[in-house]
């Protein structure tokens, strides 16, 4: 593969551009990126914002990319796979798919086989250089090709391999959904403080702070989050207060029910979109 290979992204949505973002602040060139998608009026506007190459026709993008990142919904995605099968049969070009549920054999199927294929679970962070990827290859996969799908998703965040594409499910409900858990418990706070006088504006101005702050202390604690929580929490102070009443509330419970509806989603998609081509 080529020191600077093109990157083409078929769909153009949150995820689409979330990761063509965070790839642009960490140096890689717009020239390099094709980006295809139906609406011809939203390409302008990903034109526009980025620089990036715009079609409206899958295959031409296809055609143009070393590396294809499928960035559609799960649901429409057996039908662009079967659009694009011919084109990418021919060139071979590293297929990248950040599809929640789908299997790495259902799309190398659809796209007629046999191609490398490697499948990412990002997140939307990425736009600020803070996304968390999980990474399965195929066994087509060479190890070239493997950096290069780092290297980008390296460049927008921190990307882990995997050695089990199930672990994907588990990775899906943790890292691909946890922006929004978070994004609640920033609503939640938000809507506390207010509630308790603070300005809307102040209110969410110190919840992201502090959120930010948090995260950035875990990963550079050598402690533990529970001894993190520790620290705050004074005996007989305010800290402790809050933290009784969310256990005795049963948040972790819920956190792990929750999990576990996001994980178990994951795995009836796999299914439902593997049977429903068949
Ligand atoms: N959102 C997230 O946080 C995450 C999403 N994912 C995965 O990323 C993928 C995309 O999700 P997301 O970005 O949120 O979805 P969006 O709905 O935001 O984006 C989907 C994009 O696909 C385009 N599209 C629709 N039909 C076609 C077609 N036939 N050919 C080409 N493009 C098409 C849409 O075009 P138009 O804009 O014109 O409608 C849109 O740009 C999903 O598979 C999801 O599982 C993975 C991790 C996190
Ligand atoms: O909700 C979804 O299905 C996608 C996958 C992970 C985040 N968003």
């Amino acid at each position: 593969m080529s020191t600077s290979p093109t990157i083409g992204f078929i769909g153009a949505g949150n995820m689409a551009s979330a990761i063509i973002g965070g790839m642009l602040d960490s140096g890689f060139r717009a020239g390099g990126i094709w980006v295809s998608a139906p609406d011809d009026a939203h390409l302008q506007t990903i034109r526009n914002k980025f620089g990036v190459s715009v079609t409206t026709d899958n295959r031409y993008c296809a055609q143009q990319a070393d590396v294809l990142i499928l960035a559609v919904k799960p649901q429409i995605m057996a039908d662009v796979c079967s659009d694009i099968a011919p084109v990418v049969q021919n060139t071979r070009p590293l297929m990248v798919s950040i599809a929640a549920g789908l299997t790495a054999d259902t799309l190398d199927n659809w796209l007629g086989g046999g191609l490398p294929l490697v499948r990412v679970m990002p997140n939307t962070p990425s736009l600020v250089g803070m996304g968390a990827a999980g990474l399965f290859a195929n066994n087509e996969v060479s190890d070239d090709q493997k950096q290069t799908v780092e290297s980008i998703f390296n460049s927008i965040g921190k990307a882990l391999w995997l050695d089990d594409e199930n672990q994907l499910h588990a990775v899906t409900a943790l890292s691909g959904s946890g922006p929004a858990y978070f994004f609640l418990m920033l609503e939640a706070l938000e809507a506390a403080a207010t509630v308790a006088g603070i300005p809307a504006e102040t209110a969410r101005g110190l919840a992201i702070q502090t959120m930010a702050g948090a995260a950035e202390m875990a990963a550079r604690s050598e402690h533990d989050p529970a001894q993190l929580k520790r620290n705050v929490m004074s005996p007989g102070g305010t800290t402790e207060q809050a933290i009784n009443t969310f256990e005795d509330g049963g948040l972790r419970p819920l956190v792990e029910k929750a999990y576990k509806a996001a994980m178990s989603r994951s795995r009836d998609m796999a299914r439902e979109l593997a049977d429903s081509k068949q």
